[in-house]
């Protein structure tokens, strides 16, 4: 009878857990059916697919970026996909003002938000750091502050509906490998903000999740422009990582790592053997054509 506890009760409890992970792990595109989304960077990229996503499972989507004429085709495109409504704000995130100004948007025209999907990211270089401080502090004010200040404005509306926020970070903000001094500070920076208040929340009891995103490489035009030369990798395809943030944020996970098995097992090098990460980090380089100031 001892025996028969000693198993039986662990396995009962392996099988609750994997029951209770699994039916969580459960994602239906109806879960976004009706949701208020905003999609910052959504003119191109990673948001401009998650834009597209979001319209074919039925949300009313609020997006931003600066480019007009852009956002105008994005929004044209996720009508035709079945968006229950589409609509832009077009400003650029240097600007705090701006940011509070599409929260508001989105109570205005919406009458509130169940998903804040913060993506945008200001212009940078990869190459040596060439001592630029101000590019270091706009980088900050677009990549970082601007994810503070909506999150500010957007806490007491999603307090109601019990709403998301999704963080779009890299792998360029848990390990900070060479040529991306200013782009990685400010991932880094989104890290320790938000899985602090994430916990807040949680001690607070506020059902509002905190979703970050750790992406390696996606093969979107800017960042292909920026490295191809560089890391001669395949990167991941935009569409399914689109598709990924969004499941991650509806199933309310603590992180996302894609592609899962690459980021995953960096992640876990860097803590065994740092510095085996980091030459074999560099020994996939073409340092040759790094660019130097
Ligand atoms: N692609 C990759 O390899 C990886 C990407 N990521 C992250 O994924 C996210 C999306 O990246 P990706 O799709 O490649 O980026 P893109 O460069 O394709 O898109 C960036 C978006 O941000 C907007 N944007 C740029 N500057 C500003 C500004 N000043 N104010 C407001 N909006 C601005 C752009 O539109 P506009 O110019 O019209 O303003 C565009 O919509 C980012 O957070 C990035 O850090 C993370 C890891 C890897
Ligand atoms: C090289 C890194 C991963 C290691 C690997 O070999 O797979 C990439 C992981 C994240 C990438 C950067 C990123 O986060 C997006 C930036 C977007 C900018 O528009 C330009 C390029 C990036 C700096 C990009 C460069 C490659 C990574 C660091």
């Amino acid at each position: 009878m001892g025996r028969l506890k000693k198993i039986l009760i662990p396995s009962l409890g392996l099988v609750l857990a994997f029951w209770f992970y699994s039916a969580r792990d459960t994602f239906k595109p109806e879960m976004l059916r009706g949701k208020r989304v905003i999609v910052t960077g959504a003119s191109t990229g990673i948001g401009e697919q998650m834009a597209y996503h979001l319209a074919r499972m039925g949300s009313h989507v609020l997006l931003t970026a600066r480019t007009e004429a852009r956002l105008q085709n994005v929004v044209r495109r996720c009508l035709e996909l079945g968006a229950a409504s589409a609509r832009f704000v077009s400003g650029t995130m240097e600007d705090t003002a701006f940011a509070q100004h599409v929260v508001r948007e989105a109570q205005a025209v919406l009458g509130g938000l169940d998903m804040l999907i913060l993506n945008h990211v200001g212009a940078s270089y990869f190459g040596f750091f060439d001592g630029d401080v101000e590019h270091v502090r706009k980088l900050l004010e677009i990549n970082f502050l601007s994810y503070v200040a909506m999150t500010t404005s957007a806490l007491p509306m999603l307090k109601e509906s019990e709403g998301s926020i999704v963080v779009v970070s890299s792998m360029a903000g848990k390990i900070a490998g060479p040529f991306t001094a200013p782009y990685s500070a400010t991932k880094f920076a989104l890290d320790g903000f938000f899985s602090s208040l994430r916990q807040e929340l949680i001690i607070d009891k506020v059902n509002v999740s905190i979703t970050l995103c750790i992406l390696g490489y996606i093969n979107t035009e800017s960042a292909v422009r920026a490295v191809s030369h560089v890391i001669p990798q395949t990167p991941a395809p935009k569409e399914e990582c689109a598709l990924e943030i969004i499941r991650a944020g509806a199933l309310r996970r603590r992180e996302l790592h894609y592609p899962s098995p690459a980021v995953g097992s960096m992640l876990l090098l860097r803590s065994l053997a740092p510095e085996l990460l980091d030459s074999l980090l560099l020994s996939s380089y073409r340092l040759e054509n790094v660019r130097r100031t």
